[in-house]
């Protein structure tokens, strides 16, 4: 743990909240705190001789006349400097501050497990890339793709998949779901241009909203294995995770990977990476056919599939704290992931790991 993720992780902890009433209780009851109140005191009595009018002023005006000059006059800072000095240099602070790291440390780092699961985006993956590279591929891509594609089974199997959902987000009402019509057969069904339309319409409106549902994770990675394979996607993963892999192998760990992409986008994504295919490092990969990353029965699930009886064996890192509460619900240890660009981690309890980098885990 760097040292810049100890003071954020104490302040987190509100530590540092703790000490700073602290302080101010001693400073007023001390006597610093005194002398000071009776420096102020002459400041002001010396103020008002110069200046009688000064007590015709109303009281609001009269305090941000009299805190303006006292700030002028360098006294707040110098009590501030002498005691901030004087705090850090006592042995109780030093010892409330050594307290406090081994608690953030011991707490919450993962200990005796020997299986890892990772998230994708926003973990071993930098957001950008899905988000400025993977995405604008389906959606610049689409209209030739599916051109392209139209009337082979592959395609029709994605789009039969989209079809199904799109029935269910009409029932359930979901604002700008849309039906994707059949096959015309007979007097019965719409052209295909009527369906291509509402396809193109319905994966857009999905990714507008980064929806992470099967049918269009699955579309998604249909779409990209041509672009992986002919060498317009390149996977990215952070420089910290492959050493960080190669430690776990060593140690006997199986590695496991739980993403909302679906399992032969994860595959296209570990296989193709700039630093080569790193499929080697996996044992399995989980998508969301095994329960939402936001339940808890979706761990429960997949330590069966993957054998392993007791669930706090396993580390589970990600960025999203919904996961990380369902996971820890299920038992698992928890580490999220901090990444550049990642959405902010706001009121997440102090006992959960946080990293910048798998170098911290
Ligand atoms: C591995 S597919 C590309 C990323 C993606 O589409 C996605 O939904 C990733 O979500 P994650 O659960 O890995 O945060
Ligand atoms: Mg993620």
């Amino acid at each position: 743990m760097s040292a810049e993720d100890a003071v954020l992780r104490l302040k987190r902890k509100g530590a540092f909240d703790e000490l700073r009433k602290r302080l101010l209780s001693d400073f007023q009851t001390g006597s610093e705190g005194q002398d000071f109140v009776k420096q102020v005191q002459d400041f002001m009595e010396k103020r008002i001789a110069q200046d009688p009018s000064l007590l015709d002023k109303d009281r609001a005006t009269f305090h941000t006349i009299m805190m303006d000059e006292i700030e002028k006059t360098g006294m707040y800072q110098a009590v501030e400097k002498e005691l901030t000095n004087g705090l850090m240099q006592t042995e109780e602070f030093q010892n409330k501050v050594n307290e406090e790291l081994s608690a953030v440390t011991v707490m919450t780092s993962p200990t005796n497990y020997n299986t890892v699961i990772l998230d994708i985006e926003g973990t071993i993956t930098p957001i950008t890339f899905v988000k400025e590279t993977l995405f604008p591929y389906v959606t610049n891509g689409l209209d030739t793709f599916l051109d392209k594609e139209w009337g082979t089974t592959d395609l029709d199997h994605y789009i039969q998949l989209l079809r199904d959902q799109a029935e269910k987000d009409v029932t359930a009402g979901l604002e700008g779901a849309t039906l994707i019509p059949t096959k015309r057969r007979g007097c019965y069904g719409s052209s295909s241009d009527d369906i291509k339309a509402a396809v193109k319409q319905n994966i857009r409106w999905q990714m507008a909203a980064d929806r992470k549902i099967g049918a269009l994770k699955a579309f998604q990675g249909y779409m990209w294995k041509t672009g992986y394979e002919n060498g317009e996607l390149v996977g990215m993963v952070y420089d910290d995770v492959i050493p960080a892999l190669n430690k776990w192998q060593s140690e006997g760990k199986k590695i496991y990977i739980y993403s909302s992409g679906s399992v032969p986008a994860q595959k296209l994504l570990i296989g193709y990476t700039k630093q080569g295919d790193l499929s080697k490092y996996f044992s399995g990969y989980f998508d969301t056919t095994v329960g939402l990353k936001v339940e808890k029965q979706s761990y429960l699930n997949i330590a069966k599939e993957i054998g392993v009886d007791t669930t706090s064996t396993i580390l589970f890192v990600t960025d999203n704290i919904n996961e990380i509460h369902a996971a820890d619900q299920a038992g698992l240890q928890v580490v999220i992931a901090d990444r550049p660009g990642n959405a902010p981690l706001v009121s997440v309890d102090p006992s959960y790991k946080i990293v910048t980098s798998f170098d911290l885990i």
